[in-house]
C-alpha cells in the first residue's frame, strides 16, 4: 500500500512498497496527465530523461495503457542528453526508443531528439531553437508569467548526488537563466558533454515528477524534501520547484528510507 502525503513546500510524496506498484502508480499518473491534457490542448507535451526512469515507465508499453492512452497526441521531448551518438548505449534517446517508443505507436515526426551531430553548444542552441517553433505553435504551451515553455509534464530522475536532468550540484549551469537549454563539458557522471533543459524550464511546467529509487539516494531524497537547514547547500533536485506547476515525488520505500517520517500518514 502506498504511503501519499502533501509536504508543505516540496510537492507530493508517493512512497512505494516496491518497484511494481511504483511503476503501476507512475503509468497511471502519466496516462491520467495525458487524457487531461489532450482534452484541455488537444496535445501532450513530455519530456523525459535518462537513467532507470526509462525502465520504471515499462508498465506504459503494457495492457491497459499501450490501447487507451492517445498516443497519436503525444510530442516526445528530453530534458537532457549525453554528448554521444543517438546509436550509442549511452544515449537517452536511445534508451526511450528501445525501452518505450518503439513499443508504443508514437508519431515518428513527434519525437523530438536532440542533434548527434553537432557540438554541444550548437546542439543546445538548435533544441532551443526547435522548442521556440513549437511553442509559437503551442505544441507546447507558454507560462503565464514568463516566456518559458511549458511542458505538460516533465519527467525526472535524480542521482546520488542531488543531481536532476545534467542540473549537477556546485556546477555554474544552475545559474544559467537566460536560456531554455544550456550545455556542459565537464559533467561528473560520464560522458561529459551534455545537453539539458535549465531550472526555470523545469520550473515552468505544468508538472514535474520526480522518479527515484534505491536505498543509495536515501540520503539526497532526505535533503532534498526534508527541511535540513541552511547548512546544506540546496541540491539540484531541491532547486526543482513549480512555480505555478503541480511536483510529484515517486519513490520506493528505501529511497524514501532517510526522510523525516513523522510527516506521512497512511
Ligand atoms: O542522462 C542522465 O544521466 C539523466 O537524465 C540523469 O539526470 C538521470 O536521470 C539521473 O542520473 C538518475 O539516473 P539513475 O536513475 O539511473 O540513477
Amino acid at each position: 500500500m502506498a504511503l501519499s502525503e502533501v509536504h508543505k513546500d516540496r510537492g507530493e510524496l508517493r512512497i512505494h512498497e516496491n518497484l511494481d506498484e511504483l511503476g503501476t502508480d507512475l503509468a497511471d499518473y502519466i496516462a491520467e496527465l495525458s487524457e487531461a491534457s489532450v482534452k484541455e490542448r488537444g496535445v501532450f507535451a513530455i519530456a523525459l530523461s535518462g537513467g532507470s526512469l526509462i525502465g520504471l515507465m515499462g508498465k506504459l508499453c503494457e495492457a491497459p495503457y499501450n490501447k487507451t492512452v492517445d498516443w497519436a497526441k503525444w510530442y516526445i521531448f528530453w530534458a537532457d542528453e549525453r554528448g554521444v551518438a543517438k546509436t550509442h548505449a549511452d544515449s537517452n534517446y536511445k534508451l526511450a526508443k528501445d525501452g518505450l517508443l518503439s513499443k508504443v505507436p508514437i508519431v515518428p515526426s513527434h519525437v523530438h531528439s536532440i542533434n548527434d551531430s553537432l557540438s554541444a553548444e550548437e546542439a543546445a542552441n538548435d533544441y532551443e531553437f526547435v522548442i521556440r517553433q513549437l511553442v509559437r505553435t503551442r505544441t507546447i504551451s507558454v507560462s503565464d508569467i514568463s516566456d518559458s515553455p511549458k511542458f505538460d509534464l516533465i519527467l525526472l530522475g535524480m542521482g546520488a548526488d542531488g543531481h536532476v536532468a545534467s542540473l549537477f550540484p556546485n556546477h555554474p549551469v544552475l545559474d544559467a537563466n537566460n536560456e531554455w537549454v544550456t550545455f556542459i563539458t565537464n559533467s561528473p557522471k560520464p560522458p561529459p558533454e551534455r545537453i539539458t533543459f535549465t531550472l526555470p524550464v523545469i520550473n515552468s511546467a505544468s508538472n514535474v515528477a520526480v522518479v527515484v529509487a534505491g536505498e543509495d539516494k536515501a540520503e539526497a531524497v532526505h535533503l532534498a524534501i526534508d527541511d535540513v537547514g541552511p547548512d546544506h547547500p540546496p541540491l539540484p533536485a531541491r532547486m526543482v520547484q513549480p512555480t505555478k506547476g503541480k511536483l510529484v515525488w515517486f519513490l520506493d520505500k528505501l529511497a524514501a528510507s532517510k526522510l523525516d517520517s513523522s510527516q506521512f500518514s497512511e
